[in-house]
């Protein structure tokens, strides 16, 4: 869903975000499954990366790099820019049962598909989760309704804001 449609705010301060992705790494150590590298979709997955590699001492990090392209209205083709690098040949080889796959949000769960399809073993965590794209992520911590857009603190400044009474 592209942010004109979108009726709430969910404003996400860089503190929230490092405190979620940290609840979101408690999750995953609740599990049994351990993980030797990290895939993450940039670009916002990027973000979630560092911290949750931080906190499970993992140092094998790669990209997926996928471009969306936004029309007014809505979400438009995606395209896959770069896989998983060589490197990680050994860990895609049996569908990726071994990486953590990473994104800051799903939402229609477009971008997610994508992805699952390219490592279809791999477990799947966002931070956040719209009810669309829910089904397709295996962790996440926080749900927002479909109907809210979630501002993230690297898109975000410092800006007057009007008295609520105005
Ligand atoms: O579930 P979907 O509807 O596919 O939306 C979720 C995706 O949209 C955002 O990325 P975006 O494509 O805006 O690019 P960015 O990460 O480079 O900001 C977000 O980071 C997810 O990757
Ligand atoms: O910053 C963002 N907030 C969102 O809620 C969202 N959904 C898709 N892509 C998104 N990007
Ligand atoms: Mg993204």
């Amino acid at each position: 869903m592209s942010e004109p449609n979108s009726q709430k705010a969910f404003p996400v301060s860089w503190e929230q975000f490092h405190r979620d992705t940290r609840a979101l790494t408690w999750r995953l150590t609740a599990g049994t499954r351990k993980y030797k590298a990290i895939v993450c979709i940039t670009r916002g997955g990027l973000v979630p990366a560092l911290i949750i590699a931080r906190e499970l001492n993992i140092r094998l990090i790669d990209t997926i790099c996928i471009a969306s392209y936004h029309d007014y209205k809505e979400q438009g083709a995606a395209q896959v820019m770069k896989g998983v690098g060589p490197e990680l040949a050994d860990l895609a080889a049996d569908g990726g049962s071994e990486i953590l796959l990473l994104d800051d949000l799903v939402d229609t769960g477009k971008t997610a598909r994508i992805v699952r399809d390219m490592l279809p073993k791999a477990h799947f965590a966002t931070v956040y989760a719209k009810p669309m794209g829910r089904p397709l992520v295996d962790t996440y911590v926080t749900e927002v309704s479909q109907d809210t857009w979630i501002y993230f603190p690297w898109d975000m400044g410092l800006s007057f804001q009007p008295p609520i009474a105005g």
